[in-house]
């Protein structure tokens, strides 16, 4: 049996770590971390590593299948299950295939939220996309945009950009391909959300490039952490929509019980258990409402 110990770490994220496990093949280690208010909580959600790996699995399966309606969406999973996966990150690893990373953060937004309303506000476009007046927050956009951003250092926000700035930095064929990839794959999440009564606001994808240099989907795919699931029952523009995952922690965060001011730039405290396990079960929820499987899957 493999020790994970015995791969090098390339990389890690605020919840994510990245090992090499030889010239063509990554392993993605997805932890039980949760991050809210741009901290990474010193409590971890018991399971979400591996519930967010396995809607990743089955998002990958999804649209790299054969469905007649749309062709298969090249991406960089090998395998979920497989002897070179370490014991101690079974269920929450992929083997995945090492890719020429694009560097840019590819955003498909079908509503406003986050920096999408921020930028509204100021100067009524997102990334350089000109919106109609009156949106305001969680509007449902008149169709869905690629809102591109660059990777800033981990802490920072990403920045967003035009599709031109993108043009510019990997040229206009694969700034299009990435750009129709983005908003095809957003699509199909969104009407496959729809129909399991979940609203996807919004989703980043991360692309490498095939031996043609044509987007191999990379990252994690159409998971909580990258993506704003909402509640379709509830849905109302106007105010910032709940997060299907993380409104409990967020609750708790921000109320007088957490004894924690969001604003002082000091790390939050420590979630209490029923917070933990109330947020467990909503990453479990969204698992099986998304895919209707079972929790746990088959092994
Ligand atoms: C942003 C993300 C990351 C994940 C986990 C921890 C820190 C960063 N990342 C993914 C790659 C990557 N590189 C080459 N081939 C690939 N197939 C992938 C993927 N996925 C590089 N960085």
């Amino acid at each position: 049996m493999v020790a994970l110990s015995s791969y090098r770490h390339l990389a890690s994220g605020k919840v994510r770590d990245l090992y090499e496990v030889d010239d063509e093949t990554l392993l993605l280690v997805a932890s039980d971390r949760i991050s809210a208010f741009d901290h990474v909580l010193s409590t971890p959600i018991p399971d979400k590593g591996r519930v967010l790996t396995a809607m990743s699995v089955f998002w990958f399966e999804l649209l790299g299948g054969t469905d007649v309606a749309a062709p298969p969406v090249a991406h960089h999973l090998i395998a979920a299950r497989d002897e070179r996966i370490p014991e101690e990150v079974r269920g929450r690893a992929l083997l995945v295939r090492r890719l020429e990373m694009v560097p840019v953060e590819c955003v498909a937004r079908g509503y406003l939220a986050g920096s999408g309303t921020a930028d509204y506000r100021r100067d009524g476009t997102v990334c350089g996309v000109p919106l109609p007046d009156g949106l305001t927050e969680a509007s449902m956009l008149p169709s869905p945009i690629f809102t591109p951003a660059t990777k800033a250092a981990q802490g920072e926000h990403d920045e967003n950009v035009s599709f031109e700035a993108v043009a510019a930095t990997v040229g206009p064929e694969l700034a299009g391909a990435l750009r129709d990839q983005t908003l095809a794959i957003y699509a199909r999440g969104a009407a496959y959300a729809a129909s399991r009564g979940l609203i996807l606001a919004d989703t980043k994808l991360e692309f490498g490039l095939s031996a043609e240099g044509t987007p191999v989907l990379g990252d994690e795919v159409l998971t909580p952490d990258s993506s704003r699931f909402w509640p379709a029952e509830g849905y109302e523009p106007g105010h910032v929509q709940p997060s299907f995952d993380k409104q409990y922690v967020r609750e708790w965060l921000t109320s007088p019980a957490s004894g924690w001011d969001r604003h002082s730039g000091e790390a939050p405290p420590p979630l209490p258990d029923e917070v933990i396990a109330a947020t467990r079960e909503r990453y479990i929820e969204a698992y099986t409402r998304l895919t209707g499987r079972e929790w746990p899957p088959a092994v």
